[in-house]
C-alpha cells in the first residue's frame, strides 16, 4: 500500500534580508496557500521590533518570536501554509524541534546579495552600527544551524522574487514526489516547468 502523503507547512529560513518575507509571500500566492510572517505577527501583537529590543531586550523578543512561530506551525498543521521566519528564530531549541513538522527551505546567499538591501533599510536592531559587519558575524554563527535544519537549500544569489518563488515551488514538488510531504494546493496538478 502506498504511504499516505500529508500536506506540511513550508518554513522559510535564512539570514536577514535574504528575501524570506518577500519570497514567502509570493510563494504562498503561487500555491494558493495561506502566508504567515512571524515578525508581522509579533509586531501586530506587541509593537515594533526596534521598540521591543529597546524596551525589553533581545531575550524578550526571542520569547515572543518563539511563541509566534509555535502558533503559526500549530495553525498550519496539515496544510501548505508558507511561514517566513525571522533570521534568528532558528536559534530557539523549541523552534528547532517544531520545524521537524515542516518542510524547511533554507534561502542561501552571500554578503553581496544583501549589501544594498541592508544599506537602504536600517530598521533591524541587530544591524545597528556597521550593518554589513554585523550581518557577516551573525551569518557565520547561524549558518551551520540553517544548514542543519534545511530540507531544501535554494541559492537566491540571483533572480527576481517571482523567479525564486517558482524555483522553490519546483523544488518543493520534487521533494514531495520523492517523500511523504505532499504539496496539495490547487497548483499541485500543474505540470512542473522544465
Ligand atoms: N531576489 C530579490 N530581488 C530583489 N529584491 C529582493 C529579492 N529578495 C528580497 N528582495 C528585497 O529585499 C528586501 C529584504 O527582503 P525581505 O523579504 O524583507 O528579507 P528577509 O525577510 O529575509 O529579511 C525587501 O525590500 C525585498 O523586497
Ligand atoms: O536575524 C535576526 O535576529 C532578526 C531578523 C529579523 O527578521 P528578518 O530576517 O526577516 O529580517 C527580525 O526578526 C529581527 O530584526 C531579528
Ligand atoms: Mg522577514
Amino acid at each position: 500500500m502506498p504511504a499516505t502523503k500529508t500536506a506540511r507547512p513550508i518554513a522559510l529560513i535564512g539570514p536577514m534580508a535574504v528575501g524570506k518575507s518577500a519570497i514567502g509571500h509570493q510563494l504562498s500566492h503561487q500555491l494558493g496557500a495561506p502566508f504567515v510572517d512571524t515578525d508581522v505577527e509579533v509586531v501586530a501583537n506587541h509593537g515594533s521590533i526596534a521598540e521591543i529590543f529597546a524596551s525589553r531586550g533581545e531575550r524578550a523578543f526571542r520569547e515572543l518570536e518563539a511563541r509566534a512561530v509555535a502558533r503559526a506551525i500549530e495553525d498550519a498543521r496539515g496544510s501548505n501554509t508558507v511561514i517566513s521566519l525571522g533570521g534568528g528564530a532558528v536559534l530557539d531549541s523549541g523552534t528547532q524541534q517544531l520545524l521537524g513538522q515542516c518542510t524547511v527551505v533554507y534561502l542561501e546567499c552571500d554578503a553581496d546579495t544583501v549589501a544594498e538591501r541592508i544599506a537602504r533599510n536600517s530598521g533591524r536592531p541587530l544591524l545597528a552600527g556597521d550593518a554589513m559587519d554585523r550581518w557577516k558575524t551573525l551569518f557565520a554563527t547561524r549558518r551551520p544551524v540553517y544548514e542543519r535544519l534545511a530540507d531544501l537549500v535554494i541559492d537566491v544569489r540571483s533572480g527576481s522574487v517571482p523567479d525564486l518563488a517558482h524555483r522553490i515551488e519546483n523544488a518543493l514538488r520534487g521533494y514531495a514526489a520523492a517523500g511523504t510531504a505532499a504539496v496539495t494546493t490547487p497548483a499541485a496538478t500543474k505540470e512542473v516547468e522544465k
